[in-house]
């Protein structure tokens, strides 16, 4: 039987405009294909913290526009938007991409809602950055507006919103039937749109969902064998950017736990990355957590470079 993979595109490795993002799905896309290429069924998911930050900019500027009618657009909204531009951009470079190479497959953005808790404490403090990096300048701007702010992994200020975990996969029957059909599906965009469930009613709520969890709840209810956590660093670094930094091949979960505890992994950007990595890897026996460079998904899971994180 062909192996699983989930693999979670980190939202920065998307670029930070449209532009950028036709170039980087191009990329993205020959990253993919190498893996199906290969032989895996794959499952594609990605972050949206510099689209998210754009799109909710764009609505609030919008928002403004009219004095005399005032208009709100919900954070969750603003997720729902960049599933759908981004899953479009990707779903076409994939699907070239694999014609190119002589492949005919059935590509599905599935619009995908996750249920969060109410009573998160995350919601308290806000951790997931999203936007652009600011200078000092727009920095004072971004206060002034109030705004909660984080320097983020010593690459600049950025805004930062609540990220509250995910518990459950609305559209999860959907994604195993589709799966279950041969598609390749493009799901839980962003984290996926954050609901609570009220009754029979599914309300939308201001935060984003880190992707690397959701995509560890995905791979664990679809019981893949992988979970590729693709991102702009080739592996996971001890004592990153400082003296004694060391790069990770191997690892076990107990290991990258300690780590974990000695606060090797900046929040918002690599512990949440190391902590999916982890969730799912204990999650049950042969499952296989690996972070590596968008570029190197074929190396990283023939051993060949990246941090593994085994049980
Ligand atoms: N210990 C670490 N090892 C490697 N990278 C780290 C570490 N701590 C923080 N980082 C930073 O985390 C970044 C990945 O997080 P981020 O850019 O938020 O991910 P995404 O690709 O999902 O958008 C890396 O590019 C690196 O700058
Ligand atoms: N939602 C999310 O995790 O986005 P990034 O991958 O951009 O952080």
């Amino acid at each position: 039987m062909k192996k699983r993979v989930v693999i979670a595109l980190g939202g920065n490795a998307l670029g930070n405009n449209l532009p950028e993002q036709m170039i980087a799905v191009k990329n993205t896309s020959k990253a993919i294909a190498d893996l199906i290429v290969e032989g895996y069924d794959v499952v594609i998911s990605h972050g949206n913290g510099p689209q998210v930050g754009m799109i909710n900019e764009a609505m609030d500027v919008y928002g403004r526009s009219n004095p005399l009618h005032p208009t709100f657009t919900p954070l969750s909204v603003c997720v729902a938007m960049s599933q759908a531009y981004i899953g479009y951009d990707l779903q076409n470079a994939l699907k070239e991409e694999l014609l190119d190479r002589g492949i005919e497959k059935s590509i599905t953005t599935v619009i995908t809602q996750v249920r969060v808790d109410e009573d998160d404490p995350k919601f308290l403090n806000p951790t997931k950055p999203i936007g652009h990096f600011m200078n000092e300048e727009e920095l004072k701007f971004a206060k002034e507006k109030g705004f909660q702010v984080i320097e983020d992994s010593g690459r600049g200020y950025r805004r930062v919103v609540a990220s509250p975990l995910p518990k459950e996969i609305i559209e999860i029957k959907t994604i195993k039937n589709l799966l279950n059909s041969g598609e390749i599906v493009i799901t839980c965009g962003g984290g996926g749109i954050p609901v609570i469930r009220q009754g029979h009613h599914l309300k939308g709520v201001s935060a984003v969902i880190d992707k690397d969890f959701a995509c560890s709840v995905l791979a664990q209810e679809i019981d893949a064998d992988y979970l590729i956590i693709l991102t702009a660093v080739e592996k996971v670094a001890i004592n990153f950017g400082k003296p004694g930094e060391k790069w990770l091949e191997s690892i076990t979960t107990d290991e990258a736990k300690e780590y974990m505890n000695q606060g090797h992994f900046a929040p918002g950007s690599m512990l949440p990355k190391v902590q999916a990595a982890v969730d799912f890897a204990s999650s049950g026996d042969n499952r296989t957590a690996l972070i590596t460079l968008l570029e190197k998904a074929k190396d990283g899971i023939n051993g060949k470079t990246g941090t593994v994180i085994k049980k």
